[in-house]
């Protein structure tokens, strides 16, 4: 069985989409506490999405035996800081203009473990710049966004409104919605084809 350990709806959208047949568990992890310890040591905003992503999916991979586990993570860099999820729309708020006007970059890791031992692994990192854009456009967007920007990294949603927001957007769809699903497919065809193309 393929695993997801992943509360992320967006990211079981993608695998739905993707045709693919998986269970998704929550990894039981406190990543502010492990993002506390990684910071301390001098981590980055991609080693620390890549730590979450591993230490998301071997905690699940520990009641799921044999299964293959897939562990995602996204970070917001901004600069130096890294920016969370909103969890109000006055947080969404100055989360959106703390961007405005500035590039930052997302970095999403994906990883595949398997009792416990890590079959792979890989971080994809995208740039997004942000129009200065006013206070009523903002506002406008978050109307017509809802309550769905408060479970993204960045309060926006690139496949939505918020695409308004952006001036320019480098790096892939995918990464920036949260899973580098093209290198993911590549590895479960390499490592479980079975999974992926079931008799
Ligand atoms: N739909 C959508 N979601 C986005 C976008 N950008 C970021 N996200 C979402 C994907 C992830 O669900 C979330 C990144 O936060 P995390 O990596 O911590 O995952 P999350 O807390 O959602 O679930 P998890 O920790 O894996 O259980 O932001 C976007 O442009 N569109």
């Amino acid at each position: 069985m393929l695993i997801l350990a992943s509360s992320s709806a967006t990211r079981k959208a993608l695998l739905d989409k993707a045709g693919l047949s998986f269970e998704t568990v929550q990894a039981p992890i406190d990543e502010r506490r492990i993002e506390a310890e990684a910071q301390a040591v001098g981590a980055d905003g991609r080693d620390l999405a890549l730590l979450l992503a591993r230490a998301k999916a071997e905690a699940v991979s520990r009641t799921h035996p044999g299964d293959i586990v897939i562990g995602a993570d996204q970070t917001l860099a901004l600069g130096p800081e890294l920016l969370h999820k909103p969890d109000s729309r006055e947080a969404a708020i100055r989360q959106l203009d703390h961007l405005r006007g500035k590039t930052h970059r997302l970095h999403a890791a994906v990883t595949l473990v398997r009792d416990g031992a890590l079959l792979w692994s890989d971080v994809q990192t995208a740039e997004l710049t942000m129009r200065d854009f006013s206070a009523a456009e903002r506002d406008s967007i978050l109307d017509l966004e809802g309550d769905a920007v408060l479970n993204s990294v960045g309060a926006y949603r690139l496949e939505g409104p918020s695409i308004r927001l952006f001036e320019s957007v480098s790096g892939d769809y995918f990464t920036i919605l949260g899973l580098p699903l093209l290198p993911l497919l590549a590895a479960l065809r390499d490592i479980a084809p079975d999974l992926l193309f079931p008799e």
